[in-house]
């Protein structure tokens, strides 16, 4: 094994639910990137970094790519392959437990088709899913790929975030694509995304907790203003966070409210706790329920939101 040091970016493609967000926490150790049990949560590129003596992985999680039906929808389409030309690795997240059909291969081949195409790791995730029959039938139609669109998978690894089964592997297979280069992180830090965006994602996060399928499009989460309150002893610092719930209906600000405000109040608790937790700050959240009819159409408040 040579000892040169190795460093660069990879990122996790897949259709909603494949398992990304899962895959990247467990390689990182720590809760960076947003799991959710819902489709399509993460929506800004958050990065965890994983640092050993020999190399250092930058791991970024893109939103995914969709057939895009609004300008916001091709917008985040344009992020994603820019992202994706910009790695040295993708790994593309194919769940053992379902069949490959017509979105993974959608999703393969605009990574195919990239000018710049970053080198292919196929991820059979799930693995603990799926009886050791079905797992070979599904690396055989992954191999397949490879002539039928193409492209060339450097490695095909079966893997299961949740029962902690070759996580250490993809990692392992992932760094030794990276070219030599040196630490871009110092060591010891997890993420360089700023605390606003993350705050931004664990509310809509807790926004999203038992609401009804169709809403997560609906909902944007900004953080109007976060800082540490004045005037606090040294010792029992205060943060305040302002952040609005964007939604594009008033029906759909009344869901979010709930009777007597409940709803809103059981979400704001949550969040607050998540925000706490991962900051290792006490945290006032005053949040509030907005209506910006057709965000997703306009481009105006597009460009507010910071997309
Ligand atoms: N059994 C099992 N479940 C998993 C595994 N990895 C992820 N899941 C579950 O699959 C669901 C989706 O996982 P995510 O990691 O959020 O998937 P994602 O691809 O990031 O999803 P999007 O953000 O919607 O694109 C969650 O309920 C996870 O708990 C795994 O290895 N085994």
């Amino acid at each position: 094994m040579s000892s040169e040091h190795r460093s660069g970016f990879a990122c996790f493609v897949g259709r909603p639910n494949a398992g990304k967000s899962t895959l990247t926490n467990a390689i990182v150790g720590s809760k960076v990137a947003i799991a959710s049990s819902k489709p399509q949560t993460t929506r800004h590129a958050v990065k965890g970094i994983v640092t050993r003596p020999d190399a250092q992985l930058v791991l970024i999680d893109t939103p995914g790519l969709h057939k895009p039906r609004t300008l916001l929808g091709a917008r985040l389409n344009d992020v994603v392959r820019a992202t994706w030309s910009e790695v040295d690795v993708v790994g593309v997240c194919l769940p053992a437990n379902q069949r490959i059909g017509p979105g993974d291969t959608y999703l393969v081949q605009q990574v195919a088709e990239l000018r710049r195409r970053p080198k292919l790791v196929a991820l059979a995730t799930k693995s603990d899913l799926v009886s050791p029959v079905r797992m070979r039938e599904h690396l055989l139609a992954i191999g397949a790929l490879e002539e039928s669109m193409g492209l060339r998978w450097e490695h095909i690894i079966p893997v299961s975030a949740v029962a902690d089964d070759q996580v250490d592997v993809v990692a392992d297979e992932i760094i030794g694509l990276l070219p030599p280069g040196p630490a871009y992180y110092p060591d010891g830090e997890i993420t360089d995304e700023p605390d606003e965006t993350l705050v931004a994602e664990l509310i809509r996060e807790a926004a999203l907790e038992g609401v009804r399928d169709e809403l997560p499009h609906s909902i944007m989460v900004v953080v109007d203003e976060m800082g540490l309150r004045e005037g606090r002893p040294e010792d029992k610092p205060l943060l305040d966070v302002f952040a609005s719930m964007v939604v594009e209906r008033d029906s759909q600000k009344g869901i979010m409210i709930g009777h007597k405000g409940s709803r809103l109040r059981d979400v704001g608790t949550a969040a607050r706790m998540q925000i706490q937790a991962l900051l290792g700050t006490p945290v006032h959240l005053d949040l509030k329920v907005k209506v910006m009819k057709d965000w997703q159409r306009d481009a105006k408040s597009l460009n507010r939101l910071g997309f």
